[in-house]
């Protein structure tokens, strides 16, 4: 490919240029948005350059800390987690920010603040780190509550009111998934260019999937309707064919194969982790918000995923999301013995 010849062609769908058009038309948007966009962008592709070359620069294995879920947290982790609150804050147009890595949430200083929460996994599927398998940073933005000067309640909000979401794998290319509430558009970091470039435009996840995507080695503790949900992905009643099963272990990834090939992504609930892995605000709230936007659904076992009313910003839920009518027949079988 003639790099020179590709950066002069004007038609060129860049991410800022694409965000840029989405503000257009919005003719009272002030473009706050847009800056914080631009501000994750360049996150993401500091992380991105730093986990690609994760081995060589010693960025592999334990930073020595532990974070609030109890997890040993990874270097990158750490890196990651300081990039985006430097960016985040840096961009003059945050208030409240939540991150998988600390604690408790992070009030933007005075002079920086603006009107924009933010809520975030720096990085998704560290135990996939080491290994050099895919992995990614996912996000979401809420708007200040009216009125608010900006306290927890910005962020303990159901995922409905979330007014962007999006998440960045860094795999085999690094691809950026985002939704600001008008559909879901992909684009793929051209490292020649240093720019993201508009490449899964307006994804649509298929109505139904071959795959299902869970971590089967739970499979002991499950409830009865994850139980035969599972059965019958392996052996289905209704003479059609099994399904693949494919699981990478970082929801990033897994949840990116679904949005593109459709199936089912699940982290149930089960008798050792009650309410699930995946936490509410940074994990199972932005993936909703994009697989509904892309036209699947994303159910928790009890009700809608971006229904649920947090209370704790570290809260986990169970999650099953994806095509319209995989998640439809699981949510048949849990309503089935509600
Ligand atoms: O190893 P398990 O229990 O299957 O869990 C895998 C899940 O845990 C996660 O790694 C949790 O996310 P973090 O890596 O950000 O803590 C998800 O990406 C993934 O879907
Ligand atoms: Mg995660
Ligand atoms: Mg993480």
């Amino acid at each position: 490919m003639d790099h020179a010849a590709d950066a002069m062609r004007t038609d060129l769908m860049t991410i800022t240029r694409f965000v840029l058009n989405e503000q257009s038309k919005f003719p009272e948007a002030r473009g706050d948005l847009t800056i914080l966009l631009n501000h994750i962008v360049l996150g993401c592709k500091f992380v991105c350059s730093s986990v690609s070359k994760a081995g060589l620069a010693k960025l592999i294995g334990l930073a020595g800390d532990t974070n609030v879920q109890g997890e040993e947290q990874k270097k990158l982790d750490v890196l990651s987690n300081d990039v985006f609150i430097k960016a985040l804050s840096s961009s003059g147009r945050t208030n409240v920010l939540v991150s998988e890595e600390l604690e408790e949430a992070v009030f933007v200083d005075e002079k920086l603040r603006g009107r924009y929460c933010v809520v975030f996994d720096p990085l998704d599927g560290s135990s996939n780190i080491d290994c050099g398998v895919s992995i990614g940073t996912i996000f979401g933005i809420y708007m200040l509550k009216e009125g608010s000067a900006g306290t927890l309640n910005d962020v303990l909000q159901p995922g409905k009111n979330m007014i962007a979401a999006g998440y960045c794998m860094y795999g085999s290319s690094c691809t950026l998934v985002l939704s600001t509430g008008t559909g879901v558009n992909g684009f793929t970091l051209d490292p020649s260019l240093g720019e993201f470039i508009l490449t899964h435009p307006d994804i649509q996840i298929p109505k139904k999937g071959k795959i299902y995507s869970v971590n089967e080695g739970n499979a002991k503790n499950w409830d009865e309707p994850t139980r035969k949900f599972v059965e019958n992905c392996k052996f289905p009643q209704d003479g059609s064919s099994p399904k693949s099963l494919r699981y990478i272990g970082s929801m990033v990834a897994d949840v990116h194969r679904t949005l593109l090939y459709g199936g089912i992504f699940m982290y149930p609930a089960d008798k050792k982790s009650p309410n699930g892995k995946l936490r509410v605000l940074y994990e199972v709230f932005p993936m909703s918000f994009l697989v509904e936007q892309a036209g699947g659904m994303a159910f928790t076992g009890k009700g809608r995923a971006l229904d649920i009313v947090p209370t704790k910003i570290h809260q986990r839920s169970p999650i099953f999301l994806g095509s319209y009518d995989d998640v439809e027949q699981i949510k048949a079988l849990y309503e089935a013995t509600a």
